[in-house]
């Protein structure tokens, strides 16, 4: 929430566009503040240096006074950066999602699928579809996540798109990701399948085009079918099999290029990291209270595959806990 006040401030812009370390003072005359709560800005500069935001440096040796600086973190942050993910951060702190949270006692003590259903009356797909402000915000995180992994992804993961004829992007959102594909394979059919809600307004391109519909009925047909992050992990282990049955079934090759192609945060073990084991500990939590999934170990994505038919998988880490997984009929 603090971030979230920084962002809304502008604080990561304000500093980025002086130039220099800024000062405490020179920050305070840049905010859009009202001049009572000057005096608690330096608190909550103080808890986003600690949580790695931004940095403080002394730039004058004679009062001694702070400067800020911007860190690896806070530059994701910026407006005019092509990868940033400030959409991401505030849809993950809207009330919208942030209420569920208050809720998880109750749904530990009734029969609700989750704590999302029990605050809003309706699952998190549904919510979607009848609120458009809460769609658009959704929409714009996945497509600012999505731009980020496939910056890396269509840079490291060349090899794994060549040579396909056809893709499609199931649970596809606006585009992002496939966008991103067919413009790097021109050559690529590529199909983007999601919601109709979700579609209905979107238009096709030469090698792009959008289909509405249910996957778990049925997956349009394709060389490989690609579920960028977010989507296996939103679903339990029985609705997780239907789906991976219907894109086996949605693979037209018999060669090797045909593959499901899954990006997806891998558990594991790590004690000595407790940054990492927290983070995927923080995203299990989030599965669990707004959708019915969870976050999976080898172990458990293995027995997915195996129980939906498939016959071997290959894992190739990409960014952080994010691997790329092919999964082969
Ligand atoms: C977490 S989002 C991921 C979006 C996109 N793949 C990305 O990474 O940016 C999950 C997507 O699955 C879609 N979805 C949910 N249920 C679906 C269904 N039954 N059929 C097709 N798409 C569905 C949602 O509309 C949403 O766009």
């Amino acid at each position: 929430m603090s971030l979230k006040c920084a962002i809304e401030l502008g604080i990561p812009d304000i500093i980025h566009n002086h130039g220099k370390p800024l000062t405490l003072s020179e920050l305070i005359t840049a905010l859009p503040i009202h001049p009572t709560k000057a005096p608690h800005v330096y608190r909550l500069m103080r808890i986003l240096i600690h949580s790695g935001f931004f940095a403080s440096k002394n730039t004058n040796e004679i009062d001694q006074e702070e400067a800020y600086v911007l860190t690896e973190s806070s530059r994701l942050l910026l407006k005019d950066n092509p990868l940033s993910v400030t959409p991401f951060l505030l849809a993950m702190v809207d009330p919208m999602l942030t209420t569920p949270w208050n809720y998880l006692t109750t749904w530990f003590q009734n029969e609700d699928l989750t704590p999302f259903d029990t605050a809003h009356g309706k699952t998190f797909w549904d919510y979607g579809g009848d609120e458009p402000k809460f769609a658009n915000i959704f929409n714009d995180a996945m497509a600012s996540d999505a731009r980020l992994v496939m910056s890396i992804v269509v840079d490291k993961c060349k090899g794994v798109f060549e040579g396909l004829k056809s893709f499609v992007d199931v649970g596809g959102g606006t585009g992002t990701v496939t966008k991103a594909i067919a413009d790097t394979f021109p050559d690529i059919e590529c199909t983007v399948f999601d919601l109709p809600h979700v579609v209905a307004d979107f238009q096709g391109s030469k090698n792009l085009k959008y289909v509405g519909g249910d996957m778990f009925e049925a997956v349009p047909p394709a060389d490989a079918v690609f579920m960028k992050q977010w989507i296996l992990h939103d679903w339990n282990e029985e609705d997780c099999v239907k789906l991976l049955k219907r894109c086996k079934e949605a693979i037209t090759t018999n060669d090797k290029k045909g593959k499901v192609i899954i990006i997806e945060l891998m558990m594991e073990n790590q004690k000595e990291d407790k940054k990492s084991t927290e983070t995927q500990l923080f995203f299990d939590m989030v599965m669990m209270v707004l959708v019915k999934g969870r976050e999976r170990n080898e172990k458990e994505w293995a027995k997915l595959f195996m129980d939906a038919g498939f016959s071997n998988y290959k894992i190739t880490p990409i960014l952080g806990l994010r691997a790329l997984i092919e999964v082969y009929p």
